[in-house]
């Protein structure tokens, strides 16, 4: 297979309620969605998942847009490649910038899924048919965070997890399972904590949590092994890790014991892969993280949890947690509060144009 043209679009998305985390809200929401095409005409479809701000990581819609245009693209056009997995390497030159590369390396996925006839879920080696999900719970006033909570039980989530920060942890969580004794219940501090916190984080060992994700920064492998350590409930590391390289470090110190896969947060699909083998080789448990994205990566992640070792219900919530409309047709929906994998060639879905127009702020033909 060989790309022969790569379309970017910036879009622009409003969230349907703002999303608040330790270190700010998002209101709305750009991405870049891309679609490559072969000699064939084919086309696979892609997102970067970065967001306008580097908050999450130090990427954004800007410098994605430049690395893609100045550089990945350039690699990747016209090479004659057999598999997707051939891919990191064209990109090898280029240090980090893991979501700019994965929204390419996504696309070629898809397209060389539909080349061979099969489903992406089937190309990666995914073998559910259906997966189980949950849903993420933004910072708030606690009434409304309870509401939500049973909305969303309502609806079948099979998992909840609530964002925290200091001052809004302990008190909030005892509350939320004074009402929701039984709930499978987490909490994600994206990095909001150090080590002097070491005595509220153990309190949260009385609240039966499935697992605290991100508690410290995403560079201490050190910390969270001595944290881990001192801590009954399993800490899941998210923003630490970039790569299979950072889930050996982090299984080697013990600094988790649970590691959320995202594509785009370690390069994309191919290393998502090798991480969900390596961590099922060393008996840490993986899930598959949310980035708040459209249909395109929302389709990809429901995809690569469909692998055997995403035990744990992943961010992959419906279309509607977080969009009015959303840019693949059907929408995703949770059946009998899972998702079914598709069993349609490539991501499953298809491109809903008329609306993707209507987003596109932006774009560009390679
Ligand atoms: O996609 C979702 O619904 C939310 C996923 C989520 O928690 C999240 C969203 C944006 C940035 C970071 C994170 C995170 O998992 O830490
Ligand atoms: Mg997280």
């Amino acid at each position: 297979m060989r790309i022969k043209h790569v379309y970017l679009y910036i879009t622009e998305m409003k969230l349907r309620y703002p999303f608040a985390t330790s270190y700010g809200t998002y209101e709305k929401r750009q991405s870049i969605l891309l679609e490559v095409q072969d000699d064939d005409g084919r086309t696979g479809w892609g997102e970067v998942v970065a967001f306008s701000e580097p908050w999450y990581t130090e990427e954004t819609i800007q410098t994605a847009w430049h690395i893609l245009k100045d550089f990945l693209i350039p690699a990747l056009k016209d090479q004659e490649l057999t598999h997707p997995s051939e891919v990191p390497a064209l990109f090898a030159h280029v240090k980090r910038n893991h979501m700019a590369k994965a929204g390419l390396e996504g696309a070629v996925w898809d397209l060389y899924a539909q080349q061979c006839g099969i489903s992406l879920a089937n190309a990666l080696g995914g073998t559910r048919s259906e997966i189980e999900v949950g849903v993420v719970i933004g910072i708030n006033p606690l009434p409304y965070m309870l509401e939500q909570i049973a909305a969303y039980r309502e609806q079948g989530y099979a998992r909840f997890k609530v964002k925290i920060k200091p001052g809004q942890d302990y008190d909030m969580l005892v509350s939320i399972r004074d009402v929701f004794p039984d709930i499978p219940l987490m909490a994600d501090a994206n990095s909001a904590y150090t080590l002097q916190d070491i005595k509220l984080l153990q309190r949260l060992d009385d609240l039966d949590l499935m697992m605290i994700e991100q508690p410290l920064a995403d560079h201490d492998f050190l910390d969270h092994a001595r944290l881990q350590n001192e801590l009954k409930t399993p800490i899941c590391l998210d923003e630490s890790i970039h790569s299979l390289e950072d889930a050996r470090v982090a299984v080697t110190l013990g600094s988790c014991r649970i590691v959320n896969i995202k594509a785009g947060r370690v390069g994309g699909l191919t290393e998502s892969v090798r991480i969900h083998d390596y961590c099922k080789q060393h008996n840490i448990a993986v899930w598959c993280g949310g980035m708040i994205e459209t249909g395109i990566s929302r389709a990809q992640n429901i995809a690569l949890a469909s692998l055997n070792h995403f035990t744990i219900p992943g961010d992959i919530s419906a279309s509607e947690r977080h969009w009015e409309r959303d840019v693949i047709i059907p929408s995703v929906r949770l059946h009998h509060g899972k998702i079914q994998v598709p069993k349609q060639i490539g991501l499953g879905f298809q491109i809903d144009r008329e609306y993707l127009n209507y987003i596109t702020i932006q774009s560009e033909h390679m």
